[in-house]
């Protein structure tokens, strides 16, 4: 009889992944992250070329779709108020967590976690929020040369941190008025600028949508596989259909959403995930540079690197 061969052994194909399995080792080992944590954080890149296609190779009119409004009832209500969805789905997954008999190492882990979404929050608050003043993104605009624009006499306030524009700018002409004075400022925060209708213009703008998205969705997904492997996952989501079945036939909704949210939040998690995964590919699609969007995650990168030391 002829030798028995191992086909992943022999396979060019089992070659090539090993070799990719050692080089994700070295990286992982090199960043002092674990494997999985690397490999969440590799899916952003992979999403921003993703959008990138998209974008050069759909015609504009394809491109054109509910999504590509900045009004859109995901952005509006939940990418804009991302963090508080987080921290909601987070306490939530938590408290689960603590009263789940099955999750072994508890103590530890929540109150790692705990001081991980600290850090995160307070990473997120001085990148975006505030910083002493401006948040981080804006100082970096401002700093690469990015100023507040076209502010009418009538919206102006705090006029101390203004200048008469004495200038026009071709790329703006069209939001002024040549009867009224405009004005410019290089000291205020884009929130300051948007609520006096200014045009933020000139500058490196890193994508707060994408440090948000992508730091959000690196802590949720990292924590999940923190008390959860995927087989213990699997189980539970098994277990979510069946009630969740159980639950709709006999037309019991108010237990049925008393066991989504207490018992399996892990759905609300995982759906948040996704939400989180489109909106980055349509922001990297329909938003800002390619470089911009890179800024983003740049800095989500250093605050995730950041909390997996703890
Ligand atoms: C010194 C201050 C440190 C503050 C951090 C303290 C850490 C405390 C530790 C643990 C407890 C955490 C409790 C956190 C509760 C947080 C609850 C909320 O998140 S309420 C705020 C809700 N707001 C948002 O979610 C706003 C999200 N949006 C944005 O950040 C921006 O809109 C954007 C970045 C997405 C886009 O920017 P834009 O300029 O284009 O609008
Ligand atoms: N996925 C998305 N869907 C809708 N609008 C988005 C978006 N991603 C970014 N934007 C909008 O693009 C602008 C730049 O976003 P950011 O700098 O946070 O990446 C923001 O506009 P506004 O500031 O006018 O709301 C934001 O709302």
């Amino acid at each position: 009889m002829p030798p028995v061969t191992n086909i992943t052994q022999t396979h060019p194909i089992a070659g090539h992944l090993d070799m990719v399995n050692k080089r994700l080792n070295d990286i992982a080992r090199r960043l002092k992250i674990n494997k999985l944590e690397l490999l969440i954080m590799l899916t952003y890149p992979v999403i921003i070329i993703l959008g990138q296609l998209i974008w050069l190779v759909a015609p504009a009119e394809s491109s054109m779709n509910y999504f590509t409004s900045k009004k859109n009832i995901f952005n509006v209500y939940f990418v804009k108020q991302g963090w508080f969805w987080t921290t909601m789905v987070f306490g939530l997954f938590l408290f689960s967590v603590m009263r789940d008999s099955t999750v072994v190492r508890k103590q530890h882990g929540v109150i790692s976690c705990v001081k991980k979404f600290a850090l995160i929050t307070t990473c997120w608050f001085f990148f975006s929020q505030w910083f002493l003043g401006m948040p981080i993104m804006d100082r970096i605009f401002v700093l690469t040369g990015g100023s507040c624009y076209n502010v009418s006499a009538e919206k102006l306030k705090n006029s101390e941190y203004f200048k008469l524009m004495d200038f026009t700018i071709e790329d703006l002409a069209e939001f002024t008025n040549q009867d009224n004075d405009y004005y410019y400022s290089s000291s205020i925060s884009s929130r300051q600028c948007k609520s006096m209708r200014g045009r933020w213009y000139g500058g490196h703008d890193p994508s707060g949508h994408v440090f948000l998205l992508s730091l959000s969705t690196t802590f949720l997904m990292t924590q999940l596989f923190e008390f959860y492997n995927s087989i213990t996952l699997r189980k539970k989501l098994r277990q979510f259909k069946i009630d969740t079945e159980n639950h709709l036939k006999n037309r019991e909704f108010v237990p049925f959403l008393k066991s989504l949210f207490l018992d399996y939040p892990i759905v609300l998690l995982l759906m948040l995930v996704g939400l989180w995964l489109w909106m980055l590919l349509n922001t990297t699609i329909y938003f800002h540079s390619l470089l911009e969007n890179l800024a983003g995650l740049f800095f989500s990168y250093l605050a995730s690197l950041l909390s997996f030391q703890i």
